[in-house]
């Protein structure tokens, strides 16, 4: 692991950057993985799992519950047992452990006790848990830190979820629903839903578990879920590189006029993050498959976008930082909801993007950025992987950007500032 001074000199290409990069595996899919094969009826293994904060504390809350987790090499495996014991699970800054864990802890005999990082209580848990009360289960509390108190089974059945701020909360219940004794059947009554993709990915990998899941298909009108009760079979899982992580790597290419290409890239998958391919061919780049993954190689000039980017949040953060970098205005929409990830990341992004002089104006729910020369200066993270994504970008652009914190990047990728600065 490199050791890194904070705050850290991004790294500045002075010359376009070419490269092929192995990315490590996805969080969404990894952290999906090892929830499921806790659940399962038989043991399990988690091939090219990622090895992140968020999956240290996602495989540590499972062994806690009683899981046998084997984190040791590449593969993880994984054998499932009755949950029991009183215990203690720390979410740290992972919305996947603080909503993905409660629904399963509740199959537990005993008691369940959630808290994490600071910034974590403000992060929203509640409807998750007002889910669970209606569905049979004792738990106490809106947000963290809040006690679960299990029976060993849990009833199921019918709830209504106001899912608006996070499609976690769907995702969440859905995973465990097929153990529950009358199955779960989900209905979300709010404004759409936001990342879509992430619920299509829950169910895609439910359905290989063998779980019978009725779902309304992807798109806008989204509002219900269902989960019939039954067995979930072990599978052994190959997680693909996170597509979500790629975007500063893609990112590189784009604002340098080099080449990256990022090796095994799926041909189809699941992941929010392939919206990248669309994303920046519309901003000027060359964007294709080779046989080694996803090429993308920059443009002379980078161009503003008009995008709507509800279905894909987490890309918001990169994306910005492409957009201050573009000649033409840019209007990034749909992502209020961006507002209750790692930190109020519409906040923070105008902030620090207009702190190195980018013309930015922060909307209840996007931002406006037009072309504005941009300088150096210190980039806040706010504990945020991907607001150092966003500073690293940035850096790579402009001189003197120094970005604060950016072993933050651990929550979702190892040693990502040595890896980074080995690219130029
Ligand atoms: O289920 C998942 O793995 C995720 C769902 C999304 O959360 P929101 O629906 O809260 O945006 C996404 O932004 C997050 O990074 C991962
Ligand atoms: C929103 C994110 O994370 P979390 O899983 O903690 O919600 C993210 O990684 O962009």
């Amino acid at each position: 692991m490199t050791s890194v001074p904070d705050p850290w000199p991004a790294p500045r290409a002075t010359s376009p950057v070419d490269a092929v990069v192995t990315l490590p595996g996805s969080k969404s899919l990894t952290n999906r993985a090892l929830v499921l094969a806790a659940v399962a009826d038989g043991p399990s293994v988690v091939r090219r799992a990622l090895r992140s904060r968020d999956t240290a504390l996602m495989a540590a809350a499972l062994t806690s519950l009683g899981s046998a987790v084997d984190t040791a090499g590449e593969d993880w495996s994984v054998t499932p047992a009755p949950f029991a014991g009183d215990v203690a699970v720390d979410v740290g800054l992972a919305g996947t452990v603080m909503r993905f864990v409660p629904p399963i802890a509740g199959l537990t005999r005993g008691t369940v006790a959630f808290d994490g990082d600071a910034h974590m209580r403000n992060r929203p848990v509640g409807e998750v848990l007002t889910a669970l009360r209606g569905l049979g289960v004792q738990v106490d509390g809106d947000a963290l830190p809040f006690t679960l108190r299990g029976s060993g089974t849990v009833r199921g059945g019918t709830v209504v979820v106001d899912a608006s701020a996070s499609s976690q909360f769907i995702s969440a219940l859905l995973l465990a629903g097929a153990r529950y004794e009358q199955g779960v059947d989900v209905r979300h009554d709010g404004t759409p839903v936001p990342s879509l993709p992430h619920i299509d990915m829950t169910v895609a990998m439910l359905r290989q578990h063998g779980v019978e899941v009725d779902d309304p298909g992807s798109g806008g009108g989204a509002n219900r879920w269902t989960v019939a009760p039954g067995p979930v079979r072990p599978v052994d899982h190959v997680i693909e590189p996170d597509l979500s992580n790629a975007a500063p790597f893609l990112a590189l290419a784009a604002v340098s006029g080099g080449t990256v290409t990022v090796r095994d890239w799926p041909r189809a998958t699941t992941q929010a993050g392939d919206a990248l391919r669309g994303i920046l061919a519309q901003m000027g780049c060359e964007v294709g498959f080779t046989d080694a993954g996803l090429r993308v190689t920059g443009p002379d000039e980078l161009q503003g976008v008009d995008l709507d980017l509800h279905d894909v949040g987490e890309l918001a953060p990169a994306v910005a930082a492409l957009c201050a970098l573009a000649t033409t205005p840019s209007h990034l929409r749909g992502i209020a909801h961006i507002r209750h990830h790692e930190t109020d990341r519409l906040a923070a992004l105008a902030k620090e993007l207009g702190g190195l002089g980018a013309d930015v104006v922060e909307r209840p729910d996007g931002l406006d950025l037009r072309p504005a020369p941009l300088g150096g200066g210190l980039f806040h993270t706010y504990a945020d992987h991907r607001m150092a994504h966003a500073g690293v970008i940035v850096g790579a652009a402009v001189d003197g950007v120094l970005v604060e914190n950016v072993a933050t990047t651990g929550k979702t990728f190892p040693d990502f500032a040595g890896f980074w600065s080995g690219l130029f």
